[in-house]
């Protein structure tokens, strides 16, 4: 991404001694966006966010706030505060001491600190508790207190590296909530670590999945949800039903060739960067249907069929989601109705909610029929 931002992170190389985590990261914040860093365990979220913070020394690359190159700059002359975790309050402190104390460290005013603190207590729905020790106070609140003393410094960037982890699932939704609602408020600028997806899709606007070190994608929630870039994007958006299928493009259509796991379909383009060859989908259990009975053998336009049988059912509440064996994958599927265990089936998935891919660099699947997936070759007719 080349274009400026107020946060603006090039080519930013970091790691560990000989463990490199990133690799020439270009990212680009705009004033009072939140942007949430969304990945799998160990992929650099955490050591993206303390090299802004400047709690990690890149290797190379340069981070500016605003046009100032901060990069060299220690942390508490960035103008940005970090909330962890764990809320690492001080627990011989009252709630008031905690939110103060980064005033106090500046050396600001007794009476300018107790104002601040007052209007914090205030604005975190706190009032009232300013006595207590962190001891006596519940995780949702703690972590507001937490979060007080971050934004007590007035910082231009608020820095959050899982603040939310530590809390119950119905606390969690709260203080969720209470942050971004506080963030567009405050119109501070946020950068959110974080691994669970619904909780980087409802407070962010712009969404960055790393993957090793690098951006995989970014865009707004719903770009990436809806028209994930890669395969380990829709995996990570929730698309984690997988199957192999064959396909040749004809003008704005994909013509899937009937497989072992699949029933030959004639679908919308719709805009996927498509070749003829071995393709991958992927779909969310949600976004399919479950038919009753055998496929007819017929082309299906504008979804594609995988018949199958039913191998479990489950209510975990709102739909039951069925485990359908498909040839030689187990995929998930929501019905409002239950299917009895063993019933042949067909996974009915409409074209846009299909994430297709060319899968790169693979030998043959099952379906045999292409070794290589040049383009032009003719595949099984699957057009009536
Ligand atoms: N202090 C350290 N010394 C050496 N290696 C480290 C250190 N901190 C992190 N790493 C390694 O760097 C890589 C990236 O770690 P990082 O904490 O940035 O990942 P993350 O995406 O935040 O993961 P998680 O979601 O598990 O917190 C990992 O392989 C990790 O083991």
């Amino acid at each position: 991404m080349t274009q400026e931002g107020f946060l603006n992170i090039a080519g930013l190389s970091a790691g560990y001694g000989a463990t490199r985590v990133l690799e020439g990261l270009d990212l680009a914040i705009g004033k009072g966006e939140f942007v949430a860093l969304l990945g799998s365990s160990g992929c650099g979220k955490t050591t993206l966010l303390r090299a802004i913070a400047g709690f990690v020394k890149p290797s190379g690359g340069k981070i500016s706030v605003d046009g100032t190159d901060v990069t060299r700059q220690p942390p508490d002359k960035r103008g940005m505060a970090l909330v962890f975790q764990s809320y690492a309050l001080w627990p011989h402190m009252t709630v008031a001491q905690n939110i103060g104390y980064g005033l106090k460290l500046r050396g600001r005013p007794k009476a300018e600190i107790a104002k601040r603190v007052g209007e914090l207590e205030d604005l975190l729905g706190l009032s009232g508790l300013g006595g207590r020790k962190p001891g006596a106070l519940s995780g949702g609140q703690r972590q507001r207190v937490a979060l007080g003393r971050a934004l007590a410094i007035d910082p231009q960037i608020l820095l959050l590296d899982e603040p939310l982890s530590n809390l119950d699932a119905r606390i969690r939704l709260k203080v969720r909530h209470d942050i971004s609602a506080l963030q567009k408020r405050l119109g501070i600028t946020a950068v959110h670590v974080t691994h669970d997806r619904e909780e980087a899709m409802v407070m962010a606007d712009r969404i960055v999945i790393l993957d090793r070190g690098r951006i995989a994608q970014q865009g707004t929630p719903q770009e990436l949800y809806n028209r994930p870039a890669t395969p380990f994007v829709a995996a990570f958006m929730g698309a984690e039903n997988r199957i192999d299928l064959t396909g040749r493009i004809a003008g704005d259509r994909v013509i899937i060739a009937a497989g072992p796991a699949n029933a030959a379909a004639d679908l919308a383009l719709d805009g996927r960067p498509l070749a003829d060859g071995l393709l991958e989908a992927r779909f969310r259990a949600e976004a399919a249907s479950l038919l009753a009975g055998e496929s007819d053998g017929n082309a299906t336009r504008d979804a594609l069929e995988l018949p199958g049988r039913v191998e479990a059912a489950s209510y975990p509440g709102g739909a039951w989601r069925h485990s359908v064996r498909v040839g030689e994958e187990t995929l998930l599927v929501d019905s409002s109705e239950p299917f009895a265990l063993g019933a042949a089936v067909r996974i009915r998935i409409p074209t846009e909610a299909l994430f297709l891919f060319v899968r790169q660099g693979l030998p043959a699947g099952p379906e045999g029929s292409l070794s290589d997936g040049t383009n032009g070759r003719v595949l099984e007719a699957s057009e009536t």
